[in-house]
């Protein structure tokens, strides 16, 4: 039987549960078997991911087990998979792209948070965009999977958070928190995409390319060129975006400043995704202020 590796959160066995139901329907399996394995990320709950060693703290148990021939494929959050991977192990699919926004929880909009208000999240990302924003809000370490960070809210710790609307659909939380538009705030590399990785070598491979979404794929593989091209790891703050354009590619990004007083922002369009994705880090490596340059290209 085929053997899926995954972490367990209840986001990650959703998402594991939609690659299974996938696999199923592509090759007519009755059964797909699903491996749960607990990694460092899931343990260490206190401190910031950047301070305790990175994305590779998702993958590493995972990467081990799929090494190891105890799983024939692992699934992976792709905004949570390092840019850098191992050589054995190939992204060999992802599913169709869900909502690839941040939804805001605790407000309907930035604009409306209350002046000085403490919103949780321990992104980079979201910090520097949300003090670029509104330099009068305060931001404050937020971990754990998204039914902790919203028992956090709902208990008082601070006034609002911020959350992947993927990650809410994927739950069913569709009411949970208002969409921030595109225009406001470009989301993490990958956001919204699920991927699946197998060895690089071996039959898993093709078994799993044949439920790959081409389109994000593509999209997806552009926005972590990208941040190839910047050696940009999770202590980055960067946000990208690509989709499809005139059979091409259309790619946005956003690099800041850890307190987003400095920020360069781009756009390339572009029909190779991995040329698409270095091509746009060194324009705007060549056009960031120093002060941003000096967290990329490290
Ligand atoms: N960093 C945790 C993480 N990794 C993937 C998602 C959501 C699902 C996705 O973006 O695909 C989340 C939670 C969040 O940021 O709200």
């Amino acid at each position: 039987m085929f053997r899926l590796g995954t972490r367990g959160s209840p986001l990650a066995l959703t998402q594991a549960g939609m690659v299974r139901d996938a696999l199923m329907a592509a090759h007519g399996w009755d059964e797909v078997e699903i491996v749960v394995i607990r990694t460092t990320g899931d343990r260490v709950q206190d401190r910031a991911l950047a301070e305790i060693g990175g994305k590779a703290l998702w993958t590493k148990e995972l990467d081990r087990a799929l090494v190891a021939g105890e799983v024939d494929a692992c699934v992976h959050s792709m905004k949570d998979v390092e840019t850098f991977r191992p050589e054995a192990i190939a992204i060999a699919a992802m599913l169709p792209r869900a909502d690839v926004r941040d939804r805001l929880i605790g407000a309907d909009s930035v604009a409306a948070l209350p002046r000085g208000a403490t919103v949780g999240t321990s992104s980079p990302r979201r910090a520097a965009q949300l003090a670029r924003l509104r330099p009068d809000l305060s931001t404050t370490l937020f971990r754990g999977n998204v039914d902790t960070r919203l028992g956090k809210l709902a208990a008082g710790e601070v006034d609002a958070t911020l959350l992947a609307a993927a990650g809410l659909d994927r739950l069913g939380r569709h009411d949970t928190g208002a969409p921030i538009p595109l225009e406001t705030m470009l989301p993490a590399p990958a956001q919204g995409a699920v991927g699946i990785e197998t060895l690089a070598d071996g039959p898993a491979r093709a078994l799993v390319a044949a439920i790959d979404d081409v389109d994000t794929h593509r999209a997806v593989r552009a926005e972590r060129a990208l941040l190839a091209g910047l050696r940009a790891d999770c202590h980055s703050p960067v946000a990208a975006l690509a989709f499809p354009k005139d059979g091409g590619l259309l790619l946005s990004a956003q690099l800041l400043t850890e307190n987003g007083a400095e920020a360069v922002e781009g756009q390339m369009a572009g029909a190779e995704p991995v040329a698409l994705g270095t091509a746009l880090a060194q324009d705007l490596l060549a056009r960031a202020p120093a002060s941003v340059r000096r967290l990329f290209a490290g």
